[in-house]
């Protein structure tokens, strides 16, 4: 018996996955994603109900339900082909007679708000492994997929494009992988609807690619899998599948409901196929927005150019923008002179899922930024003032957090963590570095790698180590000056090495920051008090001779007479003849300068310091 994808039946049908999900729901049939297959009898079936409602029949039905097939069978497929879509609605609305079901389509059209809002078109964002063909992807759907803008415009890169799919808008953002992602989510906000993971058919999931896979999920962004280069010949898509079950992650023909496409960005095999997930996906997420609603964007890109000043690329989520609107950004606020579409085209105005760049920012945000807006200057300033002053109180709130947590943390953990943000060349010298890491842990002592990444330290890297307290040490990277300069600000530590023992110095350094010191008192040596020198700047030097070991300059002392210890104090200076000098040896004659001056002839000055001891 053959069996059929519930969207290609929906296309069939003409109808939206969203109904044909609803006429399953209420047929009580299971299944995964619109992707999932149905049995052939169940597509008669609906077939049917379709046919029925289409001709008018299925309102005659449902009046009397009993007469056609078995009632529990098409008295739901009636519910579900109703108009009403919201879930206050539905469950206003009894199922069991066809008086409360045309009363349910009367309810529905004075009651649906979300109706209302006019869907949104969905953003992507694509995220992968090195070299695993994101950029091709892209650059193949860009080609194929945007139209050539009006004359004069000049297309250029603002982080993300719109591409035209028989289904319609697909935006996506082309800023390079999770950096735009994390950077704009360690801000709070949240731009993809959807994340396109794409993994090379011959190399299948690779650190990146898990890494990848883990902001998805913490973002809770559907994920569809790319599985890219098919047209290889060593491309072996199964085991990219199998790969992607150890992960928890089971494709729907191993029963799993998550959705991989098999596409080269070289031939553009099934890109097509891409695109059509994507909004199927889209359509499943109900995506909506009001262009009419109160404007809430976020910063894709900030950038100076040399001619034009600030640029800013936008990510309109809510609300429509205008040239000539005021926006606010973070502690800032700027008059949009003009705006351009991701295609380089001038616009006056742009509504949801729509990327702009923006003419008009005093400062270039950084990406993540929310953007809100204000009705005129005076009421920008108000909200940057307000800005300002609730931050302050959250610095201050969070300066007596931190206080009350140190004194806290001292008796109640004996377990010491030392957080680190690693990044390195290679995949190699990572796992090199984080297996001689691993081998200093003990007990008392954790090394969190909070996050390991090849190439160099991004903002996002930054800002997690800014909040976890951690330091970013970097292998045979560097941090770009933008990343530096913000890590200054934020007073998080940023190291880089060329030899990995020097970076292994540094954690040590480091773990000995973080476990408590223990110091003890170390001899040095001895000395006799031989002559006593009036001096009219330093006062009493003792011209002595050291009969053991050396004194060094700036030890602990201490002057013994007989048994009696006189003097407990600091050897403040030491002279060779004139000479001001750190240390004299057995043998050697010195004046000793200490910060007393009851030194006697014959007295024995005894030198030691404190040293911190080694702990296993
Ligand atoms: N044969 C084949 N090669 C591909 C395909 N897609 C990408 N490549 C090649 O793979 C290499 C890497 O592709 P990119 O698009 O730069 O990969 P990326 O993931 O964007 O890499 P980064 O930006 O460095 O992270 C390039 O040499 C591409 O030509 C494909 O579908 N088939």
């Amino acid at each position: 018996m053959s069996k059929v994808r519930i969207y290609t039946l929906a296309k069939e049908l003409n109808l939206e996955n969203a109904k044909m999900l609803e006429i399953l729901d209420g047929l009580g049939v299971s299944y995964k994603s619109v992707s999932s297959t149905i049995e052939e009898d169940t597509v008669e079936l609906i077939k049917q109900i379709v046919a029925e409602e289409s001709t008018g029949a299925g309102e005659a039905q449902a009046a009397a339900p009993a007469e056609a097939q078995d009632a529990p069978k098409q008295e739901p497929a009636a519910q579900a082909t109703q108009t009403q879509p919201t879930a206050a609605a539905q469950s206003a609305a009894p199922a069991s007679s066809s008086a409360t079901a045309t009363q349910t389509r009367d309810d529905v059209v004075t009651e649906a708000p979300k109706t209302d809002i006019p869907h949104r078109a969905p953003v992507v964002t694509i995220m992968g492994h090195v070299d695993h063909g994101k950029t091709s992807l892209l650059d193949y759907i860009r080609k194929t997929r945007v139209a050539a803008k009006e004359a004069g415009g000049i297309t250029q890169h603002v982080g993300a494009f719109e591409a035209q799919t028989s289904k319609g808008k697909i935006v996506f953002i082309d800023t390079p992988g999770h950096e735009a992602f994390t950077t704009i989510r360690a801000r709070g906000a949240n731009v993809a609807d959807i994340a396109i993971i794409v993994i090379a058919a011959d190399d299948s999931l690779m650190p990146q690619t898990r890494e990848a896979i883990a902001h998805a999920q913490a973002a809770k962004v559907p994920m569809i899998i790319a599985i890219n280069k098919m047209d290889l010949p060593q491309a072996n898509p199964e085991k990219v599948k199998t790969d992607l079950t150890q992960l928890n992650l089971v494709p729907e023909e191993y029963g799993g409901d998550l959705i991989v496409v098999p596409v080269s960005a070289r031939t553009g095999e099934g890109v097509e196929d891409l695109l059509e997930y994507i909004s199927l996906n889209a359509e499943l997420e109900d995506l909506r927005a009001d262009p009419k609603g109160t404007f809430a964007g976020v910063v894709i890109e900030g950038k100076v150019d040399k001619q034009a000043g600030v640029l800013a690329t936008v990510m309109v989520q809510e609300g429509t923008l205008h040239v000539g609107d005021f926006l606010v950004v973070g502690e800032s606020y700027g008059k949009i002179k003009a705006m351009t579409d991701s295609a380089g085209g001038r616009i006056k105005e742009a509504g949801p899922s729509t990327p702009v760049q923006i003419l008009g920012f005093s400062e270039v945000p950084t990406s993540g930024e929310k953007v809100s807006s204000a009705k005129n200057e005076h009421a920008a300033r108000d909200l940057i003032a307000a800005r300002a002053s609730s931050r302050r109180d959250t610095e201050n709130a969070q300066v007596q957090r931190k206080l009350t947590l140190e004194e806290m943390m001292g008796p109640l953990s004996t377990v010491r963590t030392v957080n680190l943000i690693l990044r390195a060349d290679t995949q190699g010298s990572v796992e090199a570095i984080q297996g001689i890491l691993a081998r200093k842990e003990s007990e008392d002592l954790k090394i969190n790698v909070m996050l390991s990444g090849i190439g160099a330290p991004t903002e996002g890297d930054v800002l997690l180590a800014g909040t976890a307290e951690a330091t970013i040490l970097c292998f045979s990277v560097t941090a770009p000056g933008s990343v530096t300069k913000i890590a200054e600000n934020k007073g998080v530590d940023i190291k880089s090495f060329r030899i990995i023992y020097e970076l292994i110095d540094e954690v040590d350094r480091l773990i000995k920051g973080n476990v408590e010191p223990v110091f003890e008192e170390k001899y040095l040596g001895r000395a006799e008090v031989r002559m006593v020198i009036k001096h009219p700047r330093f006062g009493n030097i003792a011209g002595s001779y050291v009969t053991d070991g050396s004194l060094k300059r700036n030890a602990r002392a201490k002057v013994t007479r007989g048994k009696e210890t006189v003097y407990e104090g600091t050897l403040v200076g030491l002279k060779r003849l004139k000479d001001d000098v750190r240390e004299v040896q057995t043998g050697y004659e010195c004046g000793i300068n200490l910060d007393w001056d009851g030194a006697e002839v014959g007295d024995i000055i005894e030198a030691s310091e404190m040293v911190e001891v080694e702990q296993a």
